[in-house]
C-alpha cells in the first residue's frame, strides 16, 4: 500500500476545521452571484492569488472578507456537503466543526439561517457518507466578552444541536482570561470547551486556556513547546493538541514543514492529532496535511496510526460509536 492509500484507510477524526475556512473560491463567486454581494477580487483566479499570507492577521482579514458571499440557509448547507465529501473522501468517519456566527449575524444573517442550513448539512452528510459530525461554536477574540454573551444567548434555545464552545479569531492582545466568565457559563450549560492557544500567542495563553476555560482540548498549542513545565503537564493530563500543519506554514508560524515541531511533540508524548483549519486557504484538507507531514518530518506508518488513535480518541463521542473506528484501525498493518 503506498503511504497515500496508507493515509486514505485510516479511521480518522477531523478536530480542528473551520467551516468558513473550506469555503473554495469558486463556490465563493458562485454564491457571491447568486446572492448579489460584492467580493474584493475580480476573480477565481485573483483570489487564490491573493492567499500569500505573512502572519494569522492577514489571513482572518481575507477569511471574513470570503465569508460575506454566505447568507441563506442554502448556502451553509452547501458549504458544509462540499466539506464532508472531501473529508469522506479523506477517510473522515467523524468531524467537529467549528463555525463562526458573529461572522455572519454582524451582517445581519439570523444564527439560527447558519444553524439550520450547517445542520441539515450534518444530518445528510451521515446518510450519503456515514460520516458523524458534532458542531462547535467559536466566539471571535477580537471581539468583546460581552458580544460573546451576546452570541451565547441566541445560542442558548438550540443548545442541544450545538456540542461544544471554543475561542478563535486574532490571537495576540485577546488572552483566554478575556473570556473566563463566559466560558463558565458555557460550562454550566454543559457544552464542550476547546481554544485556539499557542498558536502565534504564548505559552501562557495556553495555560490560561487549561487554568481559566478548562478546555479539553488546545487548538493548535505548538508554541507549548517553549515551556518545559507545560510539555509535562500536556504529557501528564493528555491534553489532545489539535494541530494544523499546513495552516502553520502558511501562516509562517514555521519556516517551512521541515521546521514544524509536531515529531518533537509526538516524540514527548503529547496527544497530537492532525487536522486541516481553513483548507480552502491553506492549500489541503486533511489528507493531504497528513501526507505533507508525513514526508516531511519521515513520520512512520505506526506514528500515523498513533495520530490518526489520537483524534478517536480525542473526539467528543461515546464509547458506542467509537470502538468500531478503534477496531477498523487496530486492523490496519503498521508496515
Ligand atoms: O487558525 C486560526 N486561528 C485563529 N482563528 C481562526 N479562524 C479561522 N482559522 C483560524
Ligand atoms: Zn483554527
Amino acid at each position: 500500500m503506498d503511504l497515500e492509500t496508507y493515509i486514505r484507510a485510516l479511521p480518522k477524526a477531523e478536530l480542528h476545521l473551520h467551516i468558513e475556512g473550506s469555503l473554495e473560491p469558486e463556490m465563493m463567486f458562485a454564491l457571491a452571484q447568486r446572492n448579489g454581494v460584492t467580493l474584493p477580487w475580480s476573480s477565481v483566479e485573483a483570489t487564490r492569488a491573493a492567499y500569500a499570507f505573512s502572519d494569522l492577521q492577514s489571513f482572518l482579514d481575507l477569511y471574513y472578507a470570503g465569508a460575506a458571499a454566505l447568507i441563506h440557509e442554502q448556502d451553509f448547507y452547501e458549504l458544509a456537503m462540499a466539506y464532508f465529501a472531501r473529508a469522506h473522501a479523506d477517510g473522515v468517519v467523524h468531524a467537529e466543526l467549528f463555525f463562526d456566527p458573529q461572522t455572519h449575524t454582524e451582517r445581519g444573517v439570523a444564527f439560527q439561517t447558519v444553524l439550520d442550513g450547517l445542520e441539515r448539512a450534518c444530518d445528510e452528510a451521515r446518510v450519503q457518507y456515514g460520516i458523524s459530525s458534532r458542531l462547535i461554536l467559536c466566539f471571535l477574540r477580537h471581539l468583546s466578552e460581552d458580544e460573546g454573551f451576546a452570541t451565547l444567548e441566541q445560542a442558548v434555545p438550540h443548545v442541544s444541536r450545538i456540542h461544544g464552545v471554543g475561542l478563535d479569531s486574532s490571537e495576540k492582545g485577546h488572552p483566554p482570561s478575556k473570556f473566563a466568565r463566559l466560558f463558565a457559563r458555557c460550562r454550566e450549560l454543559g457544552l464542550h470547551i476547546v481554544a485556539h492557544a499557542g498558536e502565534e500567542g504564548p505559552p501562557a495563553y495556553i495555560v490560561e486556556a487549561l487554568d481559566l476555560l478548562k478546555v479539553e482540548r488546545i487548538d493548535h498549542g505548538v508554541r507549548a513547546a517553549e515551556d518545559p513545565a507545560l510539555v509535562e503537564r500536556l504529557v501528564r493530563e493528555q491534553t489532545p493538541l489539535t494541530v494544523c500543519p499546513l495552516s502553520n506554514i502558511k501562516l509562517c508560524v514555521f519556516p517551512t514543514l521541515q521546521d514544524h515541531n509536531l515529531k518533537q511533540l509526538l516524540d514527548a508524548g503529547l496527544k497530537v492529532t492532525i487536522n486541516s483549519d481553513d483548507p480552502a486557504y491553506f492549500g489541503g484538507y486533511i489528507g493531504q496535511n497528513f501526507l505533507a507531514t508525513a514526508e516531511a518530518l519521515h513520520l512512520s506508518r505506526a506514528e500515523l496510526k498513533r495520530i490518526a488513535r489520537n483524534s478517536l480518541e480525542a473526539s467528543f463521542v461515546g464509547d458506542a460509536e467509537r470502538t468500531p473506528w478503534l477496531a477498523r484501525l487496530d486492523a490496519l498493518p503498521e508496515d
